[in-house]
């Protein structure tokens, strides 16, 4: 399998400029390289930067030093140092990022959302819906929520239609941050088998699961913060 992402000498501190300058520092010379079909847990206790790296690899957190380099249409882009522009092109065909909390726009019906992803690739309407169905009954979401916007919808309906949402294009790279922080037992199996059968169609994934058992589940490796950096 093919190496996807290499991330060299990263370092990130934080700075709180209205609370007198304060710096937090995160990583110091942090490396990390993963391949096709390879499913990462980040580890390490609360506050160690689990959910800071995958920010910055999906450049919502700028890196203060160091390089992120992913395999994008082919070639090596370093997200580090890349433009907007480039970011939001990796953003829409190679990193797919799926968090607990799904950002609700008012009045977009559900399967519009989950749809979103298929129709900016340019899958026809029709065929968009109908993935965005399925994904949906997957995760059972009843076929009568699905015209509303999910803006009322419980913690766990929410945070299901942001993985049905995450999930419904082909991602190279797939950053998941708790995925399956507030399933029930059931939901939780059903989100799990995705994640693998994600990684059996090549993805490379980067994941922050609190529950060992989930980490065993899905991950084939395991990245320790505590000694990464
Ligand atoms: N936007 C931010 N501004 C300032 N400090 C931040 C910011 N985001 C994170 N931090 C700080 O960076 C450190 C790492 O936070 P992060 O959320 O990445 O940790 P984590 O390992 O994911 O924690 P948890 O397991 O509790 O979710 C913390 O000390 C946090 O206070």
């Amino acid at each position: 399998m093919r190496t996807i992402l290499k991330i060299r000498n990263l370092a990130k501190q934080f700075r709180l400029h209205l609370q007198g300058g304060v710096r937090i520092p995160v990583f110091d010379d942090l490396h990390l390289e993963l391949a096709e079909g390879e499913a990462l847990a980040v580890t390490g206790p609360s506050g160690k930067g689990k959910s800071s790296l995958l920010k910055i690899i999906y450049g919502t957190y700028k890196a203060g030093q160091g390089e992120i380099l992913v395999r994008h249409d082919d070639s090596w882009v370093d997200l580090a140092q890349a433009e907007p522009r480039q970011v939001l092109e990796a953003r829409r065909r190679t990193i797919g990022y799926v968090t607990q909390f799904l950002r609700v726009i008012p009045r977009v019906p559900t399967l519009d959302i989950v749809s979103e992803p298929l129709l900016e690739r340019g899958i026809a309407p029709e065929l968009a819906r109908e993935r965005a169905a399925l994904l949906l009954e997957r995760l059972n979401i009843p076929e009568r929520l699905w015209s509303l916007s999910p803006m009322t919808f419980s913690g766990g309906e929410q945070q299901r239609v942001n993985i049905a949402r995450g999930f419904a294009a082909h991602y190279p790279i797939l950053l998941l941050d708790e995925p399956t922080a507030s399933l029930d037992q059931e939901n939780k199996a059903r989100v799990l088998k995705m994640i693998d059968e994600a990684r059996d169609q090549g993805s490379a994934i980067i994941g922050i699961f609190h529950d060992a058992s989930d980490r065993k589940a899905v991950c084939t490796r395991e990245f320790d913060l505590t000694r990464a950096a």
